[in-house]
């Protein structure tokens, strides 16, 4: 009986280890041939060109645990062994990454006809079915032309009053902490200025400051877990997402039912006005309440993605080049914006004044060049692609590398540099064609930032205010720097500030709100 009981169990055992090794066997086989060869399957046989070189990874995962763990030096990495054109599977999908100005053209180009835009679906879902990121081919064209005439230098100069307020109450708040705590953590930081700035911007004035905060918080809530997963399980990232986005739609809706007055100082209400009008393209407008509500979200999200690292970035270059902040303050002095009243207070910007000061244009070109917020841009192929001698098939998703485009290109002489005078040769605007796609902060083309103004903008007030009102270290200039999901120091860049001699922040009104998830 014994014995039996033994075979039995010796021969279970060995079934188990058979069924092991087969299970091995089969995988390694799904791995090594069958699932690269898939996509070899998957090229159009229309066009004679091969695939990129590069690597699927795993079955269904691709390579998406590897970036994850590696983040921008997985794309560093593989454009060194297989250069600007190569493959990868990542977040589901197999996707080539392009870089270089003459392979990133043909993708910027392509929108409407070869290539249309492609977000994951906790963006779209966040953002709204009727917002510029969502929508496709007409429809998208007539929304951003509503969208881009709300940024228009003549409505952009109405908000510098508020950009330079809200402004100087973070750079007080900077000043005071550092005193108190020694320090103050520059990217948190940063983030607390962008978001209250444009809640006030998109939103309109708020009742109190708590209220503000609160909204601040739900702004970085949604922002942090804009690409985590659904379902919608209590905890989730996503969870949190939608719970925080209907704080900032709460607030959207009661201030779109309020009287015209409470909020004439916001892009909500111009955007109320120019989706009623011709010139914001009114007339061709469906479902004009849900145009602006979902493009309300996204513009607040889209601000709050890019625009701290660019502050953060300024700070931290200007913080490593002491010649660049004396260049900055010369060019201050010239247009009489140093002048202090005799109680210590600095003159009021105009728009005007501000697009005069070229070289810190210039200082906010070359911020964007040496440390693009954005590394890249992504597609969906709806038409086959041919670039640098490779296909792209369609259905394939293809991504433009904005980082890796600006530290490759020839076009900008020592690119390490951090060198403003570079741009007195340039206008990006003016650049050559060939020239032209090597420098894309904001992408270019019909998909391009349609916040590029309101953000350069803010990024020269916040140049301007900084040098006029503070001194400032950063006390690791060299910080390990992050790419994803958005160019950032690893270490929060560490800064401490000072308030200038005879210099006073007395009249300040606005009320700074505190980076809450730092604390
Ligand atoms: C320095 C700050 C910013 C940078 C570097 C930046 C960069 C970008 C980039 C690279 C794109 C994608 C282009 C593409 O996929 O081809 C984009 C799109 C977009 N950005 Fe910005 N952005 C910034 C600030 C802003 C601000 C302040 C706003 C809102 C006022 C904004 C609103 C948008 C919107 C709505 C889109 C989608 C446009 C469309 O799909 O038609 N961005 N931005």
């Amino acid at each position: 009986m014994e014995d039996l009981a033994r075979t039995r169990l010796m021969l279970t055992m060995e079934s188990s280890l058979l069924a092991v090794i087969a299970c091995t066997l089969l995988t390694y086989v799904w791995a090594t041939l069958i699932w690269p060869r898939k996509f070899e399957h998957m090229r159009d046989d229309a066009c004679p060109l091969p695939l990129p070189p590069g690597t699927m990874g795993c079955p269904f995962i691709g390579e998406s645990l590897e970036l994850c763990r590696k983040g921008s030096d997985f794309f560093s990495e593989r454009l060194k062994r297989y250069g600007p054109v190569y493959k990868t599977h990542i977040f589901g999908k197999p996707t080539v990454r392009v870089v270089g100005a003459s392979n990133v053209r043909p993708v910027l180009m392509g929108e409407h006809h070869s290539v249309s835009s492609q977000w994951p679906s906790s963006v779209t879902q966040l953002v709204g079915s009727k917002a510029l990121l969502s929508l496709t081919g007409d429809e998208h064209r007539v929304v951003r032309q509503t969208i881009a005439a709300a940024f228009t230098p003549t409505i952009l100069a109405t908000f510098v009053p508020h950009i330079q307020e809200v402004t100087r109450s973070h750079l007080k708040r900077w000043c005071e902490e550092s005193e108190g705590k020694g320090q103050i953590l520059a990217f948190p930081s940063c983030q607390a200025l962008v978001g209250d700035l444009f809640l006030k911007v998109f939103l309109g004035s708020v009742r109190d400051c708590s209220h503000q905060q609160h909204l601040l918080s739900a702004l970085h809530e949604v922002s942090s877990n804009l690409f985590s997963v659904s379902p919608c399980l209590p905890g989730t990232g996503w969870w949190k997402a939608t719970k925080a986005k209907k704080i900032l739609m709460d607030e959207i809706r009661q201030k779109m039912s309020r009287s015209q007055s409470e909020t004439t100082d916001s892009y909500l209400r111009i955007l109320q006005d120019l989706s009623q009008s011709e010139c914001g393209n009114g007339a061709r407008l469906n479902h004009h309440r849900q145009v602006i509500e979902d493009n309300i979200i996204e513009l607040l999200i889209a601000s709050f993605a890019n625009t701290p690292s660019a502050l953060c970035s300024a700070l931290l270059a200007t913080g490593r080049e002491a010649e660049v902040v004396d260049e900055i303050e010369k060019c201050l002095e010239k247009h009489g914006l140093m002048e202090t009243s005799d109680t210590g207070e600095l003159a009021s910007l105009t728009y005007d004044l501000v697009m005069k000061l070229d070289y810190v244009h210039r200082v906010v070109l070359e911020v964007l060049r040496v440390f693009p917020p954005a590394g890249a841009g992504f597609r969906m192929v709806d038409k086959t692609l041919e670039i640098g001698g490779f296909q792209i098939p369609k259905g394939w998703r293809v991504a433009f590398s904005i980082r890796e485009t600006q530290q490759t290109t020839k076009v900008f002489e020592d690119p390490e540099s951090f060198w403003p005078d570079r741009w007195l040769k340039w206008n990006p605007e003016e650049m050559e064609a060939t020239q032209r796609f090597s420098y894309l902060p904001f992408g270019l083309g019909a998909r391009s930032c349609v916040g590029k103004r309101l953000a350069n903008l803010v990024q020269a007030i916040f140049l301007v205010e900084l040098v006029r009102h503070c001194r400032w270290t950063v006390l690791n200039p060299r910080p390990n720097i992050l790419h994803i999901p958005s160019t950032r120091p690893a270490d929060d860049m560490p800064t401490v500030f000072k308030c200038r001699e005879h210099v006073s922040f007395a009249s300040v009104g606005h009320f700074a709100v505190r980076p809450t998830w730092t604390d």
